[in-house]
């Protein structure tokens, strides 16, 4: 069976993310291919590396270009995507992968985003544990005609510290997360901070103080796991002079209720069947460029017991296991599809 799909955004990085993936998923059909600015140019003009879609003239993201499709995936600027997602038939598959609809509290969503919130979707991280018995997302996204793709940051550092949370092992209320983003993970739309000057050769933090948006969602995915235990998470993030990429960097006090090497031990058992997610070897450390442009994550855990901190490394691609890859995952499931389908290719390195 094969399914239509439009994609809007398409000119944006993760729009052109979706559309090269998709290219290799054997059960569907592009059908349009929408965007804004630029609607009525042809898509290799834009999107010069998508050869399979070159020719394809776009057309603006209006919910008349949309509907008529079996799945609709929405990379749009935050807000837009809840408008255009709000007037699509509740029979489309809706996988988008803005913010609107990732936040449960509406009083957050306000506090954070400065808008009207727009609803809550199910959340499009399927490996992630979402309770204390270990209960995966994916069973939450199965038959689902509306999944929200979870943030780039939120994604590590969710799986990086979901089963800790989950086991009892860390404070739950001392977690710091320091993460590197590549500059794709901010957009194509033109930011001083984003020129090229600023950014080769440079290392720099941003959304300093618990006010980076990505901080209530990483919280309110972690506050599921942790059973009525507070959540207060110290959430930093750092721009890294690449295109793709973020390495997280995730330490929460041990409780102390487990030894060390049964904490690792769980990470191994909770991830030992993830087609996506990997705890590497003891020793081995998680890179972006061993993730790249493909849609798995990579962790260590390690204790550090001098400091009485876990310490939880993870890698992956913004892109791909960031937005598109896990839009891709999550609709496979929506539908019924392999979770894998269309998803098998490794990374790319150097
Ligand atoms: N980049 C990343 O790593 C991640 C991005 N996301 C989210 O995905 C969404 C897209 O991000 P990204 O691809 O980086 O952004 P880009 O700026 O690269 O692309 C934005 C896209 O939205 C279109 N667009 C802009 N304004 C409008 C509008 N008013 N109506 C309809 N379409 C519009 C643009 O079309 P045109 O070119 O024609 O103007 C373009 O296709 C955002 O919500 C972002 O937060 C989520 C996770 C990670
Ligand atoms: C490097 C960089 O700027 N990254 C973006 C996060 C990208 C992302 O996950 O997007 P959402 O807005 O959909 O949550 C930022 O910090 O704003």
């Amino acid at each position: 069976m094969t399914f239509s799909v439009a994609v809007s955004g398409a000119t944006g990085y993760a729009g052109g993310e979706v559309l090269r993936l998709l290219a290799h998923h054997p059960q569907v059909q592009i059908g349009a291919v929408a965007a804004h600015s630029n609607a009525g140019q042809r898509l290799g003009d834009l999107q010069p590396h998508l050869h399979a879609f070159a020719d394809r003239v776009l057309v603006d993201s209006t919910v008349e270009s949309l509907a008529g499709h079996d799945v609709v995936f929405l990379a749009l600027p935050h807000g837009r995507s809840g408008e255009i997602a709000a007037q699509l038939p509740e029979g489309t598959i809706v996988i988008d992968a803005a913010a609107d609809h990732r936040l449960e509290s509406a009083e957050a969503w306000e506090q954070f985003y400065g808008s009207a919130h727009a609803g809550t979707w199910p959340y499009g991280l399927p490996e992630m544990i979402v309770d204390p018995h270990g209960t995966r997302q994916r069973s939450r996204l199965e038959g689902q005609s509306r999944i929200a793709v979870p943030g780039c940051y939120p994604t590590g550092s969710q799986l990086a510290l979901a089963p800790a949370v989950a086991a009892g092992a860390v404070e739950t209320t001392d977690i710091v997360i320091v993460a590197a983003s590549g500059t794709s993970g901010a957009g194509k739309a033109l930011k001083p901070h984003l020129l090229g000057a600023e950014v080769m050769g440079n290392m720099s933090a941003y959304g300093v103080g618990g006010v980076h948006r990505h901080t209530p969602e990483i919280e309110q995915g972690l506050g599921w796991v942790a059973g009525g235990r507070e959540v207060t998470v110290s959430f930093t993030p750092t721009l890294a002079p690449m295109p793709r990429g973020i390495l997280t960097t995730a330490t929460a006090k041990l409780t102390g209720t487990m030894a060390a090497t049964a904490v690792r031990d769980f990470y191994v058992d909770t991830y030992a069947q993830e087609p996506f997610v990997h705890v590497l070897p003891e020793g081995q450390m998680p890179t972006t460029q061993a993730v790249l442009g493909s849609n798995h994550v990579q962790l260590q855990v390690v204790a550090d017991e001098r400091a009485g901190r876990l310490i939880v490394v993870a890698a992956l691609d913004n892109l791909t296991k960031g937005t598109a890859g896990g839009a891709i995952q999550s609709m496979n499931i929506a539908l019924g599809l392999p979770e894998q389908t269309g998803l098998t290719q490794q990374g790319v390195a150097p």
